[in-house]
């Protein structure tokens, strides 16, 4: 059974809003937006469409929930960025914020690179994160305590599709 929970129109105002955020945080652009796969992929690309400002892209693929709803708690890192991190300001790009150890991991590796700044967005934080080592800048919505799926985010792989985000609870 899945519940709707932010629909495709709420997502859309929601992501122009981060947009003109995003535009108004960085007056001089120079921004690397790093985007986390998989999860992040619709919203990266609906994201940067928003942004007003000369921008690169590029990608970190980071796996820990497998098929499960819950964190194996082993953050595996499948790719790392060939784009040079160094004196950049990064903005690293989430679907989701749950228990933090994806972040932290992430966090702690961007951090050894030497970036000008690195700041975090994420569409849904949980909000249940104890030790989060850097905040979220940005957020889309404030997210139920539910395994979510949809506009990027999976269960087995399978959701991702959606245009919406849903509960499967
Ligand atoms: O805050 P946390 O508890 O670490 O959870 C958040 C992470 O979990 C999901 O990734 P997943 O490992 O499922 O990989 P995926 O992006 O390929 O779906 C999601 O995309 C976030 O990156
Ligand atoms: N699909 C999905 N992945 C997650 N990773 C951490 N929390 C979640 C969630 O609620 N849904």
């Amino acid at each position: 059974m899945k519940r709707v929970v932010f629909d495709a129109g709420a997502i859309a105002t929601r992501v122009q809003e981060l947009g003109a955020d995003i535009t108004a945080a960085y007056p001089d652009g120079d921004l690397l937006v790093l985007g986390l796969l998989k999860g992040s992929f619709i919203f990266l690309s609906d994201l940067v469409r928003h942004v007003n400002r000369p921008l690169q892209v590029d990608f970190l693929v980071a796996s820990s929930y497998g098929d499960a709803m819950e964190s194996s708690g082993v953050v595996r890192l499948l790719y790392d960025p060939e784009t040079e991190l160094e004196g950049k300001h990064i903005l690293l790009v989430e679907d989701i914020v749950d228990s933090g150890r994806t972040l932290n991991r992430l966090v702690e590796l961007l951090r050894e690179r030497n970036p000008r700044s690195l700041e975090i967005c994420a569409l849904l934080h949980k909000h249940i994160a104890h030790e989060l080592r850097h905040p979220t800048r940005f957020v889309g919505f404030d997210a139920p305590h539910e395994f979510l799926v949809g506009y990027g985010l999976d269960h087995a792989e399978n959701f991702r599709h959606l245009p919406y985000v849903a509960s499967l609870q």
